[in-house]
């Protein structure tokens, strides 16, 4: 099946490279040309438009989009979908909300598309050697056109049909949620090392916690690839910058009532850790002065 992407970014140029070998004939357009270009030179193929790259395909059509979520992604979707005939397939593979992508799939269907809504995990890696898909819409669709591709470019056993339109995203959603939680604990965990009375090596931590012990996994293995770069990571900041998913994971939470405090704090954490001095903190340490005479301390 030669296969149609668009956005050769981190993700989409190497779920690119990962299509070219695997026999996929990728066509790939990119706004930037120079990606373009770049995925050219290792072997792909390049369209120099949406409407080229649509020419290039054969019915029918599946086209792999991976853009920035938001306005880009449905721009690009409304630019793609009347080039298309019916029957043609849209992968929708990046981190788009869930309500968007339902949205997304009563559209596409009214024109006689058939919309997937992919939740897309394992970071740059899993682009390039094997990720972890969640996939949204029509089963039978998916189960006669998509899954041998699917299967190529995942882990074994790394991906799963969540159901109807939008339940791959609202899965990817609630992931990166956990993923929030779990970087967060991990972070608080380093954090009461550094503070403790003891000179941890935490490549060592790092690397004993990833053999035999509960909390060993991948975030472990990148934590001790991240102090192998700089033992006490002092080159950068401690600045957590977020887009997107742990907000609406949150926001969830509260539209269904559950309660998910470890997912919700570790968003603000992240929040605060953007702020290099704090309104709260001046009120609090206002009031203090004001009832008990606490001292503050002055600007500089
Ligand atoms: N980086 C990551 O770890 C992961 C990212 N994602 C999601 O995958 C999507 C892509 O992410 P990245 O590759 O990291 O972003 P990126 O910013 O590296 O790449 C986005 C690509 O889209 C291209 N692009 C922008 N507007 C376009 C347009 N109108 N038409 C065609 N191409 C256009 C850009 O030129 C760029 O090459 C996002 O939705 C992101 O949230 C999903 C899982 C993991
Ligand atoms: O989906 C991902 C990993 O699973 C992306 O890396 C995402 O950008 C992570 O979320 P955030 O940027 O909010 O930390």
């Amino acid at each position: 099946m030669k296969a149609g992407l668009i956005g050769l970014g981190k993700m989409g140029y190497n779920i690119g490279l990962q299509m070219l070998e695997k026999n996929h004939e990728p066509a790939a357009f990119d706004v930037d040309p120079k990606a373009v270009e770049t995925f050219k030179e290792a072997g792909g193929e390049g369209a120099a438009s949406i409407e080229e790259l649509v020419q290039k395909l054969e019915a029918p059509r599946v086209i792999w989009v991976m853009v920035p979520a938001g306005t880009v992604t449905d721009e690009v979707l409304e630019e793609t979908a009347p080039l298309l005939d019916e029957g043609d397939i849209l992968i929708e593979a990046g981190n788009s909300h869930y309500k968007k992508s339902m949205e997304h799939h009563q559209n596409m269907e009214a024109r006689g598309l058939y919309f997937f809504d992919v939740g897309t995990s394992g970071g740059i890696s899993g682009a390039r050697h094997g990720a972890c898909f969640m996939i949204g819409g029509n089963k039978e669709v998916f189960q006669k056109e998509l899954e041998p591709l699917f299967d190529d470019l995942s882990v074994e056993k790394g991906y799963f049909h969540t159901g109807e339109g939008g339940s791959g995203h609202y899965l990817k959603m609630i992931h990166n949620g956990i993923e929030y939680g779990m970087m967060a604990a991990i972070g608080e965990g380093f954090e009461l090392l550094e503070k403790s009375p003891f000179d941890y090596d935490y490549e060592g931590v790092a690397e004993v916690w990833n053999h035999g012990s509960v909390i060993r996994g991948w975030l472990m293995e990148l934590m001790g690839d991240a102090f192998k770069k700089d033992a006490n990571l002092d080159d950068i900041r401690g600045v957590m910058h977020s887009s997107g998913e742990g907000k609406w994971t949150v926001e969830s939470a509260l539209d269904y009532q559950a309660a998910a405090p470890v997912i919700a704090l570790s968003l603000m954490m992240r929040y605060r850790s953007q702020e290099t001095d704090t309104f709260t903190g001046k009120v609090v340490a206002a009031l203090r002065h004001e009832f008990g005479g606490h001292a503050t301390e002055q600007q500089e």
